[in-house]
C-alpha cells in the first residue's frame, strides 16, 4: 500500500529525514510519533511526492490522478480560505474519480458527512466553522475520497476528547475494513489505545516501529520523548499516562 525506500532530506545541514525504509499494508492503523520538529509532516509530504527528496516512495511514483485515488491527505495546516458550504467542501474528495467510472459520489460524500457528524453544519459556510469544526470537515474531504490510503497529519489536534476519540475510532474502524492509515499523532495514549502499529522517529530515523506496547516503553519515552509514563492494560485496551518530564543536560 506505501513502501518507502532509504527516503533522506536535508535542510539547514541537517538530515530531517535520513534513510527511511517504510512498509505499510492494508488493515494497519500507524501512528507516526516524534517530538515537535523531528520530521514527521516531512516524512509524510515526501510519501505523497509533495517536496522533492532521495529515496523512493511508491506513492510518489504514481501519476498524479493514480495518486490521489491511491491516498487522501489531510494536511497540517487547517485554515479553509474557501467561503463554500460544508457539503460542497467534503464532495472536493470526489474530484480524483471519473464519472465514467460509475462510483457513487453522492454515496460517497454522505458516508464522510455521516461519519463526521457534520449533517447540522452541511450547509453552513466553511470559513465560519469553528476550528475543530473545520477540522472534522477537512476529514470527511479526505474521508469522501475513499482511497485504500489515509494519510493525516495530527488529525485530532484541537478536536474535543470526545470527537478525538470518534476520529481515532473511525480510522481503527477503517484499518479493520482493510483500508491503511498513516498519521501523525502527539497523544501518545490515545495512539496506544487505537493504532495497530506505533513508528517512532528520533533524530531523523525511525527509533521504534512495531505494537504499542513494544514501542511505548520507559527506554524508548526517555529517550526520545524525555519523559516518563504508565503504560498499563486496562478495560477496553493500553492505558497510557505520562507522568513527568526528565532533566535534559
Ligand atoms: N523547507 C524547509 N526548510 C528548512 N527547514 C525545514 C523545511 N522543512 C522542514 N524543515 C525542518 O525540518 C524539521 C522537521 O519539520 P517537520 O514539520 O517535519 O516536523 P514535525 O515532526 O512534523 O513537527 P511538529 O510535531 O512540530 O509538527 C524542522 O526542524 C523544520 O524546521
Amino acid at each position: 500500500m506505501l513502501e518507502l525506500r532509504a527516503l533522506s532530506f536535508r535542510r539547514a545541514g541537517r538530515m530531517v529525514l535520513d534513510g527511511i525504509d517504510l512498509r505499510i499494508g492494508a488493515g494497519e492503523f500507524v501512528g507516526l510519533l516524534g517530538p515537535n520538529g523531528v520530521g514527521k509532516t516531512t516524512l509524510l509530504r515526501a510519501a505523497l511526492g509533495l517536496i522533492p527528496v532521495q529515496g523512493h516512495s511508491s506513492l510518489a511514483a504514481l501519476p498524479v490522478h493514480e495518486r490521489a485515488r491511491a491516498a487522501a491527505y489531510m494536511p497540517q495546516g487547517r485554515q479553509i480560505a474557501w467561503p463554500m458550504p460544508v457539503e460542497a467542501l467534503v464532495a472536493l474528495g470526489r474530484i480524483a474519480h471519473p464519472r465514467a467510472a460509475g462510483l457513487d459520489d453522492r454515496a460517497a460524500i454522505e458516508r464522510a458527512i455521516a461519519a463526521l457528524h457534520l449533517g447540522p453544519l452541511r450547509h453552513r459556510r466553511a470559513t465560519e466553522l469553528s476550528g475543530g469544526e473545520q477540522a472534522r470537515t477537512l476529514i470527511a474531504r479526505a474521508l469522501a475520497q475513499e482511497t485504500p490510503l489515509l494519510i493525516a497529519d495530527e488529525p485530532i489536534a484541537g478536536l474535543d476528547p470526545a470527537a478525538q476519540i470518534e476520529v481515532m475510532r473511525l480510522f481503527r474502524h477503517l484499518a479493520d475494513q482493510g483500508r491503511g492509515v498513516l498519521a501523525s499523532l502527539h497523544d501518545l495514549g490515545l495512539a496506544a489505545r487505537h493504532c495497530t502499529r506505533l513508528i517512532l522517529l528520533g533524530q531523523g530515523r525511525i527509533a521504534a516501529d512495531g505494537p504499542p506496547e513494544t514501542v511505548l516503553t520507559a527506554e524508548n519515552l526517555a529517550r526520545i520523548f524525555g519523559i516518563t509514563a504508565h503504560l498499563t492494560h486496562g478495560p477496553g485496551g493500553l492505558l497510557f499516562q505520562p507522568l513527568d518530564t526528565i532533566p535534559r543536560d
